[in-house]
């Protein structure tokens, strides 16, 4: 089967470089993968080892060598050793001068060295072009044909030829490389692989937090008052009625979340004068996280549809109906049809329904596959004004669901307002900061600052300013 791998990539090399040898130092597991890949793609592959005669399980094809034997059969050495392990390539320089070295090694930790381990390398041979480059692809997903995993290589090299033979290698087995820049960036290229879903510890923990909050607020509320003040058990509610509080106000929570750093980001910018002054990093770092705080509450949202779906067919609630019924059958009463509750009732319900859809299309636009297909100002009409919609469609959803009982004393337990109307309190004050700050004179201003005009400017003659600006925060995040 993978040999059609072979026949996949025909016409990007001619038969002469399909000759081409590579030289792989190390027999380990990820220079077996690579060697693997590589001869199925028509490198012809010579493996340096320190037991040449001891190396097994070795590819079909591959020629096995001592270090340098097989250093002067290629201009290309990959070397697939720890970083531990390199002091041996000292006593090479003689051999390695001038030829590309590839190192794809990482680390255990996250900067665990003070230089890169491809900086490292580049000390210990002075004469070689070192390229880092494979580190992000392990060598399982190498021998499954990357088809589960991620197909990005990032490549750096201050050599630029050697990075480009290098990236070559890379396109023919059929991956993707990103170019990064020069050996500087090595460090960055092997922290990656290391870090755990860096963009989403914040709305983790912040979520996490908000569950653990509103769960004990409304455990407090829901269970314990009602013991406490007649001994009923309502331990019950843990398992949907609480859930289904806690989920929409966190997805609520978090939506407003999402756009706060916004309308914080314009009035720091209104309040300077200027943005050519960069932000403090904790802004920084939310602005920067937004997508992922959006999809967490997008996640909750969903929860709470479908915890509401289950409503009807609760053994709770069929109970209180039918009890309700009979009651009032027995006592020959009738509740009046009120119009204003149905008008009330059917609205909030609508008003959700339309949030949820719109917030279903905020995370289907956050696709690749989707954002790739729109431009910057189709993206940022649909994320930052349909957002802005999703945001109102759902803070009126909690309103009109307050209905009558909104901030009525009568609702207060032990003086604790409802958990929703907690929750209406950062979605309230982004969108009325929101509402002050596309009034037209503040807009005008706003603008006129993000299209570079300073309030203080001092006339410069060579545009010094721009210069001195650290980064554009918020055009980074177009
Ligand atoms: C389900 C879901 C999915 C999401 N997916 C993504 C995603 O994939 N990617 C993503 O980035 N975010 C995503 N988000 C987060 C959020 O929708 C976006 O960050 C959104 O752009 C924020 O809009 P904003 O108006 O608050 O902020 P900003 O876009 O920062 O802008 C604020 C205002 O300032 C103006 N402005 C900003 N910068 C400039 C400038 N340099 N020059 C002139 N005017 C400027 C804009 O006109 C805008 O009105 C997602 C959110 C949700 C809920
Ligand atoms: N495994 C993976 O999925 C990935 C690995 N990497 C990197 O690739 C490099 C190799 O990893 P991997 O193949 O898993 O490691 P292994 O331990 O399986 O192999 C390392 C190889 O290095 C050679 N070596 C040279 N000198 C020494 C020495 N003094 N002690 C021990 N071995 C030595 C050995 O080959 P010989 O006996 O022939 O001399 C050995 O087989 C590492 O830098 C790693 O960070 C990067 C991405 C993914
Ligand atoms: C299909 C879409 C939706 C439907 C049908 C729906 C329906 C409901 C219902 C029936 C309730 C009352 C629950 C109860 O009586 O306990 C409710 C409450 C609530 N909804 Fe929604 N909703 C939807 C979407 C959303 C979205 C997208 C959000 C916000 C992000 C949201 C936020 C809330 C909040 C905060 C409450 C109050 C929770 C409480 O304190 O009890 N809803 N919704
Ligand atoms: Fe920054």
């Amino acid at each position: 089967m993978e040999k059609t791998s072979t026949d996949a990539f025909p016409f990007t090399m001619n038969s002469s470089e399909k000759q081409e040898t590579v030289c792989i130092f190390g027999t380990g597991d990820f220079g077996r993968s690579l060697a693997l890949k590589m001869l199925q793609c028509g490198y012809s592959i010579v493996f340096g080892s320190r037991n040449p005669q001891k190396s097994s399980l070795l590819p079909n094809g591959a020629e096995v060598l001592s270090y340098s034997e097989a250093a002067r059969k290629s201009d290309i050495i990959i070397i697939a050793v720890h970083r531990e392990h390199y002091g041996f390539l000292t006593e090479l320089t003689e051999v390695l001068k001038g030829k590309t070295l590839v190192d794809i090694s990482n680390n255990l930790k996250i900067n665990q060295y003070p230089e890169s381990n491809a900086e490292y390398l580049a000390q210990l041979v002075p004469g070689a072009h070192v390229v880092k480059a494979f580190n992000t692809i392990s060598a399982w997903a190498l021998q499954s044909g990357a088809l589960d995993a991620n197909r990005q290589v990032f490549v750096c090299g201050n050599d630029s030829k050697a990075k480009q033979r290098v990236m070559d290698i890379v396109r023919t087995l059929g991956l993707t490389p990103l170019d990064q820049g020069s050996l500087m960036a090595a460090k960055e290229i092997e922290n990656y692989p290391l870090q755990l879903f860096p963009m989403w510890k914040f709305p983790f923990y912040l979520s996490a937090f908000l569950c653990v909050f509103f769960f004990f607020y409304c455990v407090i509320r829901d269970i314990i008052y009602p013991y406490v003040n007649g001994g009923k058990d309502r331990t019950f509610r843990m398992a949907i009625s609480i859930p289904n509080r806690v989920f929409p106000i966190a997805a609520l929570t978090l939506l407003a979340l999402v756009y706060l750093p916004g309308v914080i980001a314009a009035i720091l910018q209104l309040y300077r004068g200027t943005k050519y002054r960069r932000f403090p990093d904790w802004l920084d770092h939310w602005m920067l996280c937004r997508k992922q705080l959006g999809l967490v509450a997008l996640g909750f949202a969903s929860l709470h549809v479908l915890y509401t779906l289950v409503i009807p067919i609760r053994y709770y609630v069929r109970w209180t109906i039918k009890n309700r019924t009979i009651t009032q059958a027995t006592a020959k009463r009738e509740d009046p049809f009120s119009t204003s509750t149905a008008w009330l009732s059917d609205s909030y319900v609508a008003l959700g329904i339309l949030g949820f859809f719109l917030f279903v299309l905020l995370g289907i636009t956050s696709l690749p596959s989707v954002s790739n297909t729109v431009n910057w100002r189709e993206f940022r009409f649909v994320q930052s004004k349909l957002g802005y919609l999703t945001l109102i469609l759902c803070t009126a959803h909690t309103m009109v669901y307050g209905g009558k009982r909104f901030l009525s004393p009568s609702s207060l337990i032990w003086y604790l307002p409802s958990a929703y109307v907690i929750a209406l309190i950062i979605p309230c004050i982004v969108l009325v900061i929101k509402f002050v700050l596309v009034l037209p004179c503040i807009d005008k201003t706003l603008t006129r600052i993000r299209q570079g005009w300073e309030r203080n400017a001092k006339p410069t003659l060579n545009g010094e300013r721009y210069l001195k600006q650290s980064s554009v925060h918020l055009d980074s995040e177009l």
